[in-house]
């Protein structure tokens, strides 16, 4: 319990909501459980780091370090405007249509299905340049294209539609997707939304709430399942980069830095990493799967996976590389499907890969047991940011139980 009294002043008495932005489970009967994203009536802020507050009728003492004000009074929740200026410039589309992997897969995924597009209606949701749009134009038959795009890129795709002949088949739509009101349902829903850890921006809610309203039943939506793949690995350079450069610099001791050093680096994830398949001390494992046609909106708030690795070369555990695959099934029955595989035993992507970096290296042996789960907790007030949290658990390969389960959380970004 906090250290401050017990007694309820009259000094803040105000009743306001707040919105939990983690899990926070009471140490004692005075307490308040609650979970990320439930809104909190507080009656009286008793001092900083607890406030007395009400959920479902139940009454208690919480720490105000979990709660933020409720999100009517946060300015900008999808914070749209820096989101779609960063879109409105050509950087951002030049670093994804130089992604070769990425673009040749969306191509390919068209010229496989050109035959079975004569004559459908497609979506392209945020369609940037239009390139899906224009492949599907220029390598298919289709009855019409939607290609939609909300940021200033938009004005450039009409001219490129044009420039590349497709201005009969393409129409462009400048507006966020979700406001629009389309000539038609369509067939086939395209999307390229994937970011940082696949979620991170969550353009998918857009995807998703789309697909409710202009797919057909029976549509097909590309990407058509996606999945979180995780391994445990070793980051050597960046341990060593990092942390172990400051126990002697120019033969002085700044070994006192390292845990300042620790916080600034190792506390979020390192999402530009570039994992080499040798630092992999295990099989990867996809720690989450979701289906596009069945998954909702309301399942992206808390997506959990559990994992356990054998490790396969003993090494030095520094902690986890995430990354993702996306697959898209072919129009025709049966047809095979492609995959987009950004992970490090595939071609390096922009998307490159996601480090999670524990509070400490752990040597390993091979034929020891990793076990855990990964979180992914939606930020309930910042709408396109989450928190991973990872758990883990060691068993030596020549003992029968698991360590005390550890775990760390890692903001992205807020
Ligand atoms: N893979 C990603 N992480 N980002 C690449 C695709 C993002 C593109 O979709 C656009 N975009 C994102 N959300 C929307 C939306 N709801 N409506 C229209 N365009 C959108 C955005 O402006 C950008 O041009």
């Amino acid at each position: 319990m906090s250290d401050c009294e017990n007694t309820h002043t009259n000094s803040n008495i105000i009743t306001q909501e707040f919105i939990a932005l983690e899990d926070f489970r009471a140490t004692g009967t005075e307490q308040l459980s609650f979970s990320a994203g439930d809104r909190l009536l507080v009656h009286e802020q008793v001092c900083a780091d607890w406030w007395w507050a009400e959920h479902s009728g139940c009454f208690g003492y919480v720490p105000s370090a979990f709660l933020h004000r409720g999100v009517e009074d946060v300015e900008d929740a999808w914070q749209d405007e820096e989101y779609f200026n960063s879109y409105g410039t050509l950087k951002l589309h030049l670093e994804m249509l130089s992604d070769r992997p990425r673009t040749e897969t969306y191509r390919q995924v068209i010229v496989r299905n050109s035959a079975a597009l004569k004559g459908k209606v497609v979506m392209d949701l945020g369609c940037g340049t239009g390139i899906i749009s224009i492949f599907c134009g220029r390598l298919a038959q289709p009855a019409a294209v939607y290609a939609v795009e909300a940021s200033s890129v938009a004005e450039h795709t009409e001219k490129l539609v044009k420039l590349n002949g497709c201005d009969g088949v393409v129409s462009v739509y400048n507006s966020r997707a979700e406001d629009l009101t389309l000539p038609s349902k369509v067939d086939v829903l395209v999307s390229e939304w994937m970011g940082n850890c696949l979620l991170f921006e969550f353009m998918v809610e857009s995807v998703l709430r789309v697909r409710d309203r202009w797919l057909k039943d029976g549509g097909m939506m590309w990407p058509s399942s996606a999945t979180l793949c995780l391994v445990p690995c070793q980051a050597h350079a960046d341990y060593s980069q990092k942390l172990e450069f400051w126990e002697n610099i120019y033969g002085l001791d700044f070994s006192c830095l390292q845990p300042v050093a620790q916080e600034e680096f190792f506390s979020k994830p390192k999402f530009s990493h570039h994992l080499n398949p040798d630092d992999c001390l295990s099989t990867p494992c996809d720690v989450i799967s979701l289906d596009m046609l069945t998954l909702n909106v309301s399942d992206l708030e808390k997506l959990r996976g559990e994992f356990r690795f054998t490790i396969e070369s003993s090494g030095t555990l520094h902690g986890f590389t995430a990354w993702f695959s996306t697959f898209f099934h072919s129009l025709d029955e049966g047809g095979s499907s492609l995959e987009l595989n950004t992970g490090p035993h595939a071609e390096l992507t922009h998307w490159k890969h996601t480090l999670f970096m524990l509070d400490g290296p752990m040597g390993v042996e091979e034929g020891d047991c990793v076990g855990g789960a990964i979180t992914l907790q939606r930020n309930p007030i910042w709408r396109r940011h989450m928190s991973i949290t990872i758990e883990w658990s060691i068993k030596r390969r020549n003992e029968t139980t698991f360590s005390e389960m550890k775990s760390k959380r890692f903001p992205m970004w807020r």
